[in-house]
């Protein structure tokens, strides 16, 4: 039996014979926050969507899944009907995606805790008061009767978030929860989600091209490029000496934390059409470290001597694999 909550296996997916994801392999631990970054189109929400059978019926899958030690793939809808909402929720950029326009927000919520949880009359009001009172909902028993449009933007993605909370989810997978607000209320709802986390003892999955945010929720990080893990590891080392030159573009590309003053640095080009991908390392055409080798072979994800997991002939600073990568010996 696995100690994982979640283990993705060289999880493939195609579209209409256009392959988006090329083998993924990723862990999530009870109680740990993860962060998948990438320019938009790079699979961060595809393998989610994959992983809790969210996709559309078109998408082909293969690989595994393992959600507390259970296989999904190729099961029916109804196992992963059995996880999500339950042991593992998800929330969206856009709340309408998850709220009901025509519905009062505590019959939504109720609803979700008779669903999940089998709470009914009372019981249920009461703790879906006492979620919203959770998510920061102010003067909760006032607003329990009202529409989502009579809630802000930033309100809304709480109140989607109370409903995540309705199942006791082991897990909650955020898909760019705050891309859509402003700054000072993405900063609220960052905070809400790091709080929760340690309230609750849930783990996190944080998808989003924002890097600054995701260092600030997650402890491990997976950076993708064009349907790969490029670089994986902790933020730390990975905010101190990014390696791969696609992670430190991402950095260069987002203001310090810290205050330090420097100039933003965006990545030029764009991310491959997944049905043009270049051979070699699909990142090589707009990398500036690229040498001849990375338009031919594409390096596999190596541990590296530091922990980290790596897929790049041209690492930025020193970078030393833990084993020689026999494959690509002699290929410099
Ligand atoms: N339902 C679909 N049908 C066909 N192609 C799809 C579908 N969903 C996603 N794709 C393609 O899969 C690739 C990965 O998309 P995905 O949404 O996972 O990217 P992402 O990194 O999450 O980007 P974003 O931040 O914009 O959500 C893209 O090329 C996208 O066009």
């Amino acid at each position: 039996m696995t100690s994982n909550l979640v283990e993705l296996r060289d999880l493939k997916v195609s579209f209409d014979g256009v392959q988006v994801l090329h083998g993924i392999d990723l862990d999530v631990k009870r109680g740990e926050a993860i962060g998948l970054v990438g320019e938009s189109g790079c699979g961060k929400s595809v393998t989610w969507l994959a992983a809790l059978g969210l996709l559309p019926g078109k998408a082909r899958i293969s690989g595994s899944v393992q959600i507390d030690g259970r296989e999904l793939v190729g099961q029916p809808r109804s196992a992963f009907e059995a996880v999500r909402g339950g042991r593992i929720a998800m929330i969206f950029q856009d709340p309408s995606s998850s709220l009901n326009p025509v519905l009062r927000i505590g019959r939504q919520i109720t609803e979700a805790l008779a669903l999940h949880r089998n709470l009914k009359g009372e019981a249920a009001r009461t703790e879906a008061l006492r979620l919203m009172d959770m998510v920061g909902i102010p003067d909760a028993r006032r607003r329990f009767d009202l529409f989502p449009h009579e809630f802000s933007g930033g309100q809304c993605q709480r109140l989607m978030i109370a409903m995540a909370l309705a199942g006791d989810p082991d897990l909650l997978v955020a898909d760019e929860p705050t891309t859509a607000l402003d700054a000072t209320i993405q900063a609220q709802i960052l905070d809400l989600l790091i709080a929760l986390r340690r309230e609750t003892g849930m783990a996190t999955v944080f998808i989003s091209h924002d890097l600054g945010a995701v260092s600030q929720v997650c402890e491990r990080v997976l950076v993708m490029y064009a349907g790969r893990v490029v670089e994986q590891g902790e933020i730390g080392a990975l905010f101190d000496a990014p390696r791969h030159p696609y992670t430190r573009g991402l950095f260069d590309a987002i203001p310090r934390l810290d205050g330090e003053r420097r100039r933003l640095i965006p990545i030029h080009g764009t991310v491959p059409d997944p049905r043009r991908l270049p051979e070699g390392c699909a990142f090589a055409p707009r990398c500036s470290s690229a040498i001849d080798a990375c338009r031919h072979l594409r390096p596999d994800l190596t541990d590296m001597a530091d922990g980290r997991r790596l897929a790049c002939l041209r690492p930025v600073g020193e970078a030393r694999p833990a084993a020689a990568p026999a494959v690509l010996e002699g290929a410099l």
